[in-house]
């Protein structure tokens, strides 16, 4: 299901008025219809399965190593309703046989889980848990690097502090695997 614009728009229009503001005032009468389209794009990850994102596959008998780093996204913070930002890296051991998925689907993946009302962690977990479900992998690894709005603009008010998290299943696990991967992501 998408989201309830209409809902969205009343809901945005009572919280304009209970911080004091006139929701019918010239410059605001059209945000609360502004919102619910952002909201539309930026909660779009809500109604959406990885499997389907993950469904193209080749066949390329390749066994090793697949990262793919430096992927930027943004998300929500599902405490704050601000966003928090930064980059991934998905790595992935592909299962017997070698089969891999476009290397765009798993940006993909990044975004759709972002475009939710998310934690780092529970983003970072989805992420490598869709990868290592869908593609049959033989291991996964995630590292995810986010600046949150939440902690920049107020609040305890540290603008530049960056949040680490990883996420490492199957294969991935062992000692060399795992430093192979973060000397890739750091290089
Ligand atoms: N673990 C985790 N915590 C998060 C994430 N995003 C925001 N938070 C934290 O969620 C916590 C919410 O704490 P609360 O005490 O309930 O809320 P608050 O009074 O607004 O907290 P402050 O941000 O410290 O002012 C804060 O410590 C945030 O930094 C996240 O992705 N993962
Ligand atoms: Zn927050």
């Amino acid at each position: 299901m998408s989201v309830d614009k209409p809902r969205i728009e009343a809901a945005v229009r009572e919280i304009l008025a209970a911080i004091g503001e006139d929701p019918d005032r010239d410059g605001l009468a059209e945000t609360p219809a502004r919102v619910a389209r952002a909201y539309e794009e930026i909660f779009s990850g809500l109604s959406r399965d990885p499997a389907d994102v993950l469904s193209t596959t080749f066949d390329l008998d390749h066994e090793e190593l697949v990262l793919v780093k430096d992927i930027p996204f943004y998300s929500t913070c599902e405490h704050h309703l601000v966003p928090f930002h930064g980059k991934a890296a998905v790595a992935y051991l592909p299962g017997a046989g070698g089969k891999v998925t476009g290397l765009s689907k798993l940006a993909r993946v990044v975004e759709l889980f972002a475009r939710r009302p998310q934690v780092q962690e529970r983003l970072t977990a989805q992420i490598a848990d869709s990868i290592m479900d869908n593609l049959d992998a033989r291991g996964v690894m995630v590292v995810v690097e986010c600046e949150h709005m939440c902690m920049s603009m107020r609040g305890i008010q540290k603008p530049g502090a960056q949040t680490v998290t990883s996420a490492v299943r199957g294969q991935m696990r062992t000692p060399a695997t795992r430093a192979e991967v973060l000397s890739l992501i750091n290089a």
